[in-house]
């Protein structure tokens, strides 16, 4: 028997952000591997016109929950939606939803956040730093909490090159940052918000480091423990591979070279893709769950989940793994052939960023044009060069993450656990993991049928024949140009030509001469 799965037995758990990717798998590895716990509360709100029991059914109908199904057969039973939103006092709990919480929770997973890149500073402040205040102050007055989890990231410092397992200070202290806040306008946030990030990329990184702040300073006699995953990707073994449901990290990117969008990239090819499969860190989570409550360590403990110093990637090896699953399995009404390359330097990023992404854009709005239809690809190419603009600094970066406080736990657990929870990024073969990924973009994301992938392929062989044609045809454009205007063009021409014929005559005498 499991010990860490025993010990969700009979628990009443907590979860933010169980709407969220991670939020998810949690919840359904939780319901899977201790379908005998009490209770899982969620706190949800109300999205794009769902009431909270609309979402909750629709999430808990999608594939994801298959498994948990068939072995909890009353799931439903399991969880307990509370209508919440982050950005109201006191989470926008009721009283009497509060009042059930303070009484029964036992276990706190703090998943929900903002993570977006280009939240201006009062947002994400505001659900990353202040939220997490108000829930450890919930927290604190809850009668059986045994263990709270906070969901950090491990880029909240990313302006270090080297990252050990602890919470750095950051230069302003949290409450004051949040006391002028709520009084200075949004300009003058946006405009100091450059020099309070100290190094930052983006606020998403700087609030998630002080929220670990907050944690620290908001402990009290809580029993607390922080994960930091780096970038999270699509599941490896659990519930099946390669589950994921976001545009957030590399699936927007992956999703744009297997349509054929993305031609080049600025990377530094040998920069290692910190990837972590989202079932290993839920993995991890829960082992750290049940490690912090029943070993009640003196301290925050913080984990480090991450790939690059045990088992690394580089960005070329996964960007060509990408390219050679869409080869196998393409993604449907693809624009052009997945065909992409990296860059490593501003010049020829912005010279493939004109030829091999605009120009083909504008081309085609204008074809669009001319059948009368709405230009929309050169829209469509500014968000991704957006996107990855605002993924850059992680591309062509890279950290080294210590692992001593993860690497102790795995120690702690019993051979079954070490199978059941597996977080042994060891274990990850990332040319199957990449193609799965891949693979499960197109089934779980695109929602795309694998018996389509003939008529896909149809689609790339006739994307190549147009291509093929484009560019015969812009050659002898330009061919001609030349041709009318040098006559060192037209004399190599003539010889091409006198050429091309002698070697005809001599093919067509000597098939001649044969018969
Ligand atoms: C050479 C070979 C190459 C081959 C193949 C290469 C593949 C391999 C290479 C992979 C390298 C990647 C490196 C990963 C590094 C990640 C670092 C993670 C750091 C730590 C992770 C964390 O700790 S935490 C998770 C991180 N947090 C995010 O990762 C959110 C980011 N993201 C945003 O911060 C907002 O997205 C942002 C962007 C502001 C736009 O913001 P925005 O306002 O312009 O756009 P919106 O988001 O509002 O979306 C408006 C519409 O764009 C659609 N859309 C949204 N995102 C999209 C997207 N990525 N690709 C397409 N479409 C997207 C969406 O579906 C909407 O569509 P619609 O309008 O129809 O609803
Ligand atoms: N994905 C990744 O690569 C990584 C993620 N992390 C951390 O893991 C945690 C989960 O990330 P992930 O699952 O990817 O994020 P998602 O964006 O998928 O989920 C975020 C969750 O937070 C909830 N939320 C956001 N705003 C509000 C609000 N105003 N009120 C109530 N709920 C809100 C969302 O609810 P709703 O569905 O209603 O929007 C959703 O459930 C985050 O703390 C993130 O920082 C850390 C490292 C990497």
């Amino acid at each position: 028997m499991s010990v860490i799965a025993a010990f969700y037995g009979g628990k009443s758990i907590l979860i933010t952000g169980a709407t969220g990717f991670m939020g998810k798998v949690l919840m359904e590895k939780l319901l899977r591997t201790s379908p005998d716990l009490k209770v899982i509360y969620i706190l949800v709100r109300p999205k794009a016109g769902q009431s909270l029991q609309q979402r909750v059914s629709q999430m808990m109908n999608c594939k994801l929950f298959e498994k948990a199904k068939e072995i909890c057969p009353n799931i439903f039973e399991k969880i307990r939606p509370i209508y919440s939103d982050l950005t109201k006092p006191d989470l926008g709990i009721s009283k009497e939803d509060l009042e059930e919480l303070l009484t029964h929770t036992n276990i706190i997973f703090h998943c929900a956040a903002t993570v977006r890149f280009d939240d201006p500073l009062r947002h994400a402040l505001q659900l990353n730093v202040i939220a997490t205040q108000q829930l450890l102050f919930m927290a604190s007055q809850m009668l059986k909490l045994e263990v709270f989890i906070h969901f950090s990231t491990a880029y909240s410092n990313c302006n270090l090159k080297h990252i050990d397992e602890v919470i750095y200070p950051c230069s302003v202290e949290p409450k004051k940052l949040i006391d002028s806040v709520e009084w200075l306008d949004d300009s003058i946030i946006e405009e100091i918000t450059p020099k309070l990030i100290e190094n930052r990329p983006n606020t998403y990184t700087y609030t998630k480091a002080l929220g670990e702040m907050v944690v620290y300073q908001e402990r009290g006699n809580l029993n607390i423990a922080i994960i930091r995953p780096s970038i999270v990707g699509a599941s490896w073994q659990e519930p099946f591979p390669g589950w994921v449901d976001n545009l957030n990290g590399p699936n927007g990117l992956i999703i744009a070279a297997g349509k054929g969008f993305l031609h080049s990239l600025k990377a530094t090819p040998k920069a290692v893709a910190d990837v972590v499969p989202v079932d290993l860190v839920i993995n991890l989570t829960l082992a750290v769950g049940w490690h912090t409550a029943v070993h009640r360590p003196k301290s925050i403990l913080i984990y480090h989940c991450t790939s690059g110093s045990l088992n690394p990637c580089l960005w070329t090896d996964l960007g060509f793994q990408v390219l050679a699953t869409f080869e196998k399995a393409p993604l449907e009404k693809a624009f052009r052939r997945p065909n992409a390359d990296f860059t490593t330097n501003n010049f020829s990023t912005y010279l493939w960023n004109t030829i091999s992404h605009m120009a083909p854009a504008v081309m085609y709005d204008f074809y669009l044009r001319l059948t009368g239809r709405k230009p929309r690809m050169a829209k469509l190419m500014n968000r991704m060069l957006k996107t990855i603009s605002m993924l850059d600094y992680f591309i062509n970066r890279s950290w080294e993450w210590s692992s001593r406080n993860t690497e102790m736990l795995m120690s702690q657990l019993s051979n079954e656990d070490q199978k059941l929870f597996d977080f042994d990024v060891r274990h990850l073969n990332w040319l199957e993991y990449t193609e799965n990924y891949c693979l499960g973009i197109k089934k779980y994301l695109l929602k795309e049928d694998m018996a389509g992938i003939p008529a896909a392929k149809r689609h790339l062989r006739m994307l190549r024949n147009i291509h093929y044609l484009f560019n015969t045809v812009l050659f002898l454009i330009i061919w001609r140009f030349f041709i009318a205007r040098s006559q060192m063009a037209r004399n190599v021409w003539y010889f091409v030509v006198s050429l091309c014929y002698k070697f005809l005559s001599y093919f067509r005498a000597s098939s001649t001469f044969r018969h």
